[in-house]
């Protein structure tokens, strides 16, 4: 009982939150259906007496008239009330996903990047998305099945007390086995969704793979089409049969409850016409009191159902509620002091990460400098661990041992929202937005929307300017062809516009990953003679798998199996003719056509 107490408040708060005026009108439609309901049950009695009172060629008399008249009314309001409560609630509970999927979103986009590591965040994340949209609803409709139920029963059973008292509980009591069974499907219900969720989140990317555009070109190049179809249908039969079953359990409970409720019932109606016979109520009573238990039965039912869904949704939004608790580990990042505006040195201090779920370490013990306004390259085989530090110099994730400082002071002592507001990133997997232009590159930092000069500016730095203007909306056109109107760029083109996007942000430090390797040789070459100019006494790190872009940088760090194995610049390098002499001479000798020196 505390539980379904605490159940209700939460949901009433939900509810209460997103609507509060509509939830009350609609509040006042449950009651008034209700009371209509117990008018009805009145009219029905008052309507029998007339009739059976009526002897034969007495023509008909008002009170039948006025009962008849009464009767029709009170119909029609119910089913205006009905058509009333069922658009509202509609609105209501779309209005209640709104919020509870704003609070999702919210968290979702606020926790640290460590949970995008791990399958049962997606899963939890897709249940919490399903849950946001539909079980809101699900609570707006129970709590108003709850109000609407209770004062019908309330309503209706008052009239039915007044025909004989003992008909109520008996009446009530047919609801307990329904209680006991609801309870347990609501379970039943709950432990098939977590269990399904995995399964579903495969086909849910099958079906992504199989329709979308990126994909597409893949898919159909190396006939993926039907075996990846196969899959789907393989996950979806195993989900039907899955769901065969379920439904199984859940019928043999209702159908066991239900059975329990029938056979109460059929007593109760016993009992009715026991009391017809010992004289104890009238036939006019008798009807009223059969069309009583008829309504009552359906608003028990009603009530236990609601209660049912709000134990059932209550399971969700308790999931729900554990997800947007990560919200506050999202607001542990903000929590520390601001980062200061800028830095001297950056120092990485012996740094160890081990990706979370993951059992090898990704970096080993790095250490490294960067002093403000140096271009310093990361180098490295794949897999070193080059974009692994990328990500930690970029406040994206904390080191598992270790320490990056500013200028001797670790960055954790700083709010890590403030360190990321320092630092321009772009990944070699830079997201290609379908939006605008303007706003691929004004996202950079966009807290206060765009500034067409500095998008223009940062365009004309990183090469992308001449393509965009000629688009034919220019900045404003949809970098997309999902949506009408849209225009694609080629892969460099992209890249191009993705540098702008670091440009723009114009912070202190910018890190580049990978930046060129889509670049056509004569844009790589301008995009490095201009990154000084651009940096304008700002730093820069960049990795890179092209040793021609890397020769300029003022310090080249080697990374190999997640260490630091070399540094210094590129002729320091060269002349201590370890890895990076060798990685570069096989690099340009591929490109003289001349065979690198052992
Ligand atoms: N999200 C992740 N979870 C677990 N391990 C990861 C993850 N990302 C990378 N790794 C592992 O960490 C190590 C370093 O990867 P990282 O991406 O930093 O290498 P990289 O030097 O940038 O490689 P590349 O030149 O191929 O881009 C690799 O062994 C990789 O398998």
């Amino acid at each position: 009982m505390g539980r379904l107490w605490r159940l209700l408040r939460r949901s009433t708060q939900l509810v209460w939150g997103a609507g509060r005026s509509l939830f009350l009108g609609l509040l006042v439609v449950q009651v008034l259906a209700a009371l209509v309901l117990a008018g009805q049950v009145l009219i029905v009695e008052s309507f029998l007496s007339a009739v059976l009172t009526l002897g034969p060629g007495d023509g008909v008399p008002t009170s039948l008239l006025l009962a008849t008249l009464g009767l029709a009314g009170l119909m029609a309001l119910a089913t205006l009330l009905d058509a009333v409560r069922g658009r509202f609630s509609r609105y209501l509970g779309e209005s209640v996903a709104r919020r509870t999927y704003q609070d999702v979103l919210d968290a979702a986009t606020g926790v640290s990047l460590r949970y995008f590591e791990s399958a049962a965040f997606y899963d939890r994340l897709q249940r919490v998305e399903a849950a946001a949209t539909s079980r809101p609803f699900q609570v707006t409709q129970a709590l108003l099945g709850i109000v609407g139920g209770l004062t019908a029963t309330v309503g209706v059973g008052a009239v039915l007390v007044g025909i004989h008292p003992v008909l109520l509980p008996l009446l009530l009591l047919g609801g307990l086995p329904l209680i006991l069974t609801n309870r347990r499907e609501s379970r039943l219900e709950f432990g098939f969704t977590v269990d399904q969720t995995p399964h579903q989140r495969r086909r849910a990317y099958l079906s992504y793979l199989l329709t979308t555009r990126e994909e597409a070109k893949e898919v159909r190049a190396f006939d993926l089409g039907r075996p990846l179809r196969a899959r789907f249908d393989e996950l979806y039969a195993a989900y039907l049969a899955d769901l065969a079953r379920h439904l199984r359990r859940r019928l043999t409970l209702s159908t066991m409850g239900n059975l329990g409720s029938a056979v109460v019932l059929t007593g109760t109606l016993l009992v009715l016409v026991r009391l017809i016979g010992d004289g104890a109520v009238s036939v006019a009573q008798a009807g009223a009191a059969i069309v009583a238990i008829r309504m009552l039965q359906g608003q028990v039912q009603t009530l236990l159902r609601s209660t049912q869904s709000i134990f059932e949704a209550g399971l969700f939004l308790h999931d729900v509620d554990e997800f947007m608790a990560l919200g506050t580990v999202a607001r542990d990042e903000e929590a520390g002091a601001p980062a200061p505006e800028g830095f001297e040195e950056i120092s990485v201090e012996d740094v160890r990460f081990t990706y979370p779920g993951s059992e090898a370490e990704a970096l080993r013990g790095v250490d490294l400098r960067i002093r403000r306004g140096q271009v310093v390259a990361l180098v490295g085989e794949n897999g070193s661990g080059k974009t692994t530090l990328a990500k930690i110099l970029a406040g994206l994730y904390d080191p598992t041992d270790g320490a990056v400082r500013w200028d001797g002071r670790d960055t954790r002592e700083y709010s890590r929202v403030s360190v990321r507001e320092r630092v321009a990133v772009i990944f070699q997997d830079f997201v290609r937005y379908a939006f605008t232009a303007r706003e691929n590159i004004a996202f950079g930092r966009y807290a206060d929307g765009p500034d067409d000069e500095r998008v223009a500016e940062a365009a004309a730095r990183s090469g992308a300017a001449g393509f965009l203007t000629a688009l034919p909306q220019g900045y404003d056109t949809v970098l997309s062809r999902i949506f009408k109107g849209g225009r694609d760029l080629s892969g460099g083109q992209w890249q191009r516009v993705a540098i702008a996007r670091a440009f723009y942000r114009d912070a202190e430090l910018m890190i580049l990953d990978e930046p060129t390797a889509a670049l056509d040789p004569r844009a790589e070459s301008r995009l490095y003679e201009s990154l000084r100019a651009v940096l304008a006494g700002r730093t820069a790190v960049f990795i890179s798998h092209r040793f021609s872009s890397v020769r300029s940088a003022d310090v080249i760090y080697v990374l190999d199996e997640g260490r630091v194995v070399e540094s210094g610049s590129h002729t320091e390098l060269m002349a201590r003719d370890g890895m990076y002499a060798e990685l570069f001479r096989l690099q340009a000798a591929a490109y003289l056509d001349a065979p690198a020196r052992e």
